[in-house]
């Protein structure tokens, strides 16, 4: 039976990079999909931006939507101090399954919660079924339409606090137009705009990190 994209992706991991190593792990991938198949991760440019975040805020807390197949949320959980935790949850079930064989070979499992579900079923259980106080650092990178309406499902369950931040990727390409707005207009975020590229493209995109302020 042929193989999908994310399950040459994971081999490409597997043979390339070193058990352990989150950042061959990051690399691996990144050599595939710019030199074999394109895949929607958040590559390597616009990762820059997310690790110069991540290292910035030191987060304990961070909760990732929309795993994939977990090229981000390796490159994140290999930043974090040392008893930190991501969240990362993924509601197709193909996906997550590679992604947790990405996380393993990343030696991330102790970092890592994969949960396989969807962010509304999720997000109003952090507090009950995870012991999530506040989120320290939330990462959008799931469909476009969900943003809006999720991180307003975020502020009702109150797992947002002052200092908060939420980093979405594709705020361009794709786009997300109406969460763009939300929290650029908001007086209860301060939001920035990281240019950058559409990954491994020359396509314009960026991420918007956005504040929350109380
Ligand atoms: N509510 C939800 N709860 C849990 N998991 C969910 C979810 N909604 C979507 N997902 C999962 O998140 C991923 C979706 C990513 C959409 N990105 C994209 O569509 C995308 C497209 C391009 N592009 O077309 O160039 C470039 C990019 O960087 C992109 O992130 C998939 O793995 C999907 O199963
Ligand atoms: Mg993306």
């Amino acid at each position: 039976t042929q193989s999908t994209r994310p399950q040459r992706l994971l081999g490409a991991v597997q043979k390339n990079a070193t058990r352990g190593d989150p950042r061959s792990v990051v690399k691996a991938i990144d050599e595939f999909c710019r030199h074999k198949e394109w895949a929607m991760n958040v590559g390597d440019e616009k990762g820059c931006i997310l690790d110069s975040v991540v290292s910035e805020l030191n987060p304990a807390t961070v909760l990732e939507l929309g795993t994939y197949c977990g090229y981000s949320t390796v490159r994140i959980a290999s930043l974090l101090p040392p008893h930190a935790k991501l969240i990362t949850l993924e509601f197709n079930p193909d996906y997550a399954k590679i992604a947790c064989q990405v996380i393993a070979w990343a030696g991330l499992e102790d970092k890592i919660q994969l949960v396989e579900g969807s962010s509304a079923e999720w997000i109003p259980k952090m507090k009950e079924h995870f012991g999530v106080k506040m989120l320290d650092l939330v990462f959008m990178d799931h469909w476009k339409d969900d943003y809006l309406p999720d991180t307003k499902l975020l502020e009702d369950c109150g797992l947002l606090r002052k200092g908060s931040v939420l980093l979405a990727d594709n705020v361009i390409c794709p786009g997300s137009p109406d969460y763009l707005k939300y929290v650029r207009r908001s007086p209860r975020y301060k939001s920035q705009y990281f240019r950058s590229h559409l990954e491994y493209t020359k396509a314009e995109d960026g991420l918007e990190k956005s504040v929350f302020l109380g």
